[in-house]
C-alpha cells in the first residue's frame, strides 16, 4: 500500500495534500509518511526469526520522530557516531537494542556508548578492540563486542555502496578474523559475543545475502570450535528497494527472513538486523517548486529550488528517483520531457535526466519519490543554502519536524579574526 497517492487532484502524503503543506512550510520540504514507516518495520520484523533485533540504522534517517516513530514499533538502533548515539537515545531507544558500528569510532565515542550501557560493539579492526579494551577498562566494565567481518561477497550493487569486499576499508579482512577472536579472548575488559557482517547497500539480488550468511554460519561453527562464545549474529542492513516504477518486483522480505531463519537453525544464535533504507525509503518525498521551466537548444529544463545539496543520491551515485507532478494531471494535458534540475553551481546537479512529465511552468510543484533513506540525512549547506524543512504526517495530522534551517545560521558560526582587518 502506497501511501502517498493522488486524492481530489492532488499527491497527498496519507490524508494530507503536499500543496498544503508546501502553502505553509515553503519548498523545498522533505515529507514522511507515518503509516508508510510502520508498515515497512512491521512486515520487515515480522519476517524475521522470534528474538531478533531490529536495529534500525540511523544513518538512513536520523529525524528525531522518525526514531520515535519506529521506536514504539520495538525498533532498536544501528549508531556510526557519538551524535547518532546520542539522536537514538533522545528519541527513546533503550540502549540495551543500541549496537555501535563504523570503521572509526573515537574513544571519546566509545566512553559515551559504555557509560550508556549500549547492546553491542560491532569492532573493526584490532587496534579499535584495542582502543575499546583501554576505555572499557578505565571505566570498570567489559565492553560487549562482535567483529564485523569482511566476507569477501560482492554484494552487485553501485560500487560506492558496496562493502563486503576486499578491497574496502570494512570490517576485519576474512584471512585475519581468527587472529582477532584470539587477540580479543585474551582481553580482560572485551566480552565477545558475537559476528557482525554487512555487505553493502541497495541490494536487489538475494544471492549475496545467501553467500554471505553461509559463510558466517560456518565461521560461526569454527569459531565455537576454537572456544569463542558466538551468541548473536549480526546481519547488517541492505536490503534493497524499488526506486523505479517499472514493475520489477522488490526483493521479497520472506525470502530474506528465510535465509536468516537458515542462519538460526544451524547455529541457534540471535540474530541482529540493521535495515535502514528498506524502512524509509519509500517513506519520504522531497517536494519542490518549479523556478523557472528553461528551453534549451535541445532541451528542456525544468529548474526546481532543490538542489544537489537537499538531496545528493543522483549527483553521487548516479541514483534514480521517479519525480511526478504534485497537480495530478488532467487526461488531456499536454506532455513534455524535461531535464529536472537544481539551481546549485554544479552539473551533477540533476535529479531526473529527460524524464516525461505533464508540461509544467513557474511555480507548479513536483515531487521526487523515494526520498526517506539517505536524503534530509546527507544535505549540506551548499552554495550557502538552508537545510530544507522536514514535515511527518499521520492520517489527516501533520506537523514539521525539523524546521527550515535559518539563513542567517549559515555564516553564524563563522568567526572573522581580527588579523584579517
Ligand atoms: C554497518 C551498516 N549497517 C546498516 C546499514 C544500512 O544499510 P541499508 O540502508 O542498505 O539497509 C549500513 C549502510 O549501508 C551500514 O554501513
Ligand atoms: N548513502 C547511500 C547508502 C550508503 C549506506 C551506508 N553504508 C545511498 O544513499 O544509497
Amino acid at each position: 500500500m502506497n501511501h502517498f497517492q493522488y486524492k481530489d487532484g492532488v499527491l497527498c502524503a496519507e490524508d494530507v495534500s503536499l500543496a498544503a503543506i508546501a502553502k505553509e512550510v515553503g519548498t523545498p520540504f522533505y515529507c514522511y509518511s507515518s503509516a508508510t514507516l510502520e508498515r515497512h518495520y512491521k512486515v520487515f520484523s515480522q519476517s524475521l526469526p522470534k528474538d531478533s533485533l531490529v536495529a534500525f540504522s540511523v544513518k538512513a534517517n536520523g529525524n528525531l520522530a522518525v526514531l520515535k516513530t519506529l521506536a514504539a514499533m520495538g525498533a532498536g538502533a544501528d549508531v556510526v557516531s557519538g551524535g547518532e548515539l546520542k539522536k537514538a537515545l533522545a528519541a527513546g531507544i533503550a540502549a540495551e537494542k543500541i549496537v555501535f558500528s563504523g570503521v572509526g569510532k573515537t574513544k571519546t565515542e566509545m566512553a559515551l556508548a559504555l557509560k550508556s550501557g549500549i547492546f553491542q560493539f560491532n569492532v573493526e579492526s584490532e587496534p579499535e578492540l584495542f582502543a575499546l579494551n583501554d576505555v572499557a577498562a578505565s571505566l570498570g566494565v567489559k565492553a560487549p563486542i562482535a567483529f564485523r567481518v569482511n566476507p569477501d561477497v560482492d554484494a552487485l550493487t553501485h560500487a560506492k555502496i558496496s562493502t563486503g569486499h576486499s578491497e574496502t576499508k570494512f570490517g576485519v579482512p576474512w584471512a585475519k578474523v581468527e587472529e582477532a577472536y584470539a587477540a580479543a579472548a585474551k582481553l580482560p575488559n572485551i566480552d565477545v559475543c558475537g559476528i557482525d557482517v554487512h555487505i553493502g547497500s541497495q541490494i536487489t539480488d538475494l544471492a549475496p545475502f545467501a553467500a554471505a550468511f553461509d559463510r558466517i554460519t560456518a565461521l560461526t561453527k569454527s569459531l565455537r570450535a576454537a572456544g569463542h562464545t558466538i551468541s548473536r549474529i549480526d546481519v547488517g542492513g541492505g536490503l534493497g528497494v524499488p526506486y523505479r516504477n517499472d514493475n520489477v518486483p522488490p526483493p521479497d522480505p520472506a525470502a530474506y527472513g528465510a535465509l536468516a531463519a537458515k542462519v538460526v537453525k544451524e547455529t541457534g544464535a540471535q540474530m541482529i538486523f540493521e535495515p535502514g533504507r528498506v524502512i524509509v525509503a519509500n517513506a519520504g518525498v522531497l517536494v519542490t517548486r518549479v523556478i523557472y521551466a528553461k528551453s534549451g537548444e535541445d532541451k528542456n529544463f525544468l529548474i526546481v529550488d532543490a538542489g544537489m545539496n537537499d538531496l545528493i543520491r543522483p549527483a553521487m551515485y548516479d541514483a534514480y528517483h521517479e519525480i511526478v507532478a504534485v497537480k495530478a494531471p488532467a487526461a488531456d494535458a499536454p506532455w513534455s520531457r524535461y531535464d529536472v534540475v537544481g539551481p546549485v553551481c554544479e552539473t551533477s546537479d540533476i535529479f531526473g535526466a529527460d524524464r516525461a512529465l505533464p508540461v509544467l511552468k513557474s511555480d507548479d510543484l513536483v515531487a521526487i519519490l523515494a526520498a526517506g533513506a539517505y536524503g534530509a540525512v546527507m544535505a549540506s549547506a551548499y552554495n550557502a543554502r538552508p537545510l530544507a524543512p522536514e514535515v511527518l504526517v499521520k492520517g489527516d495530522e501533520w506537523a514539521v519536524v525539523r524546521p527550515r534551517m535559518d539563513d542567517d545560521a549559515l555564516y553564524a558560526s563563522d568567526r572573522i579574526p581580527a588579523w584579517i582587518g
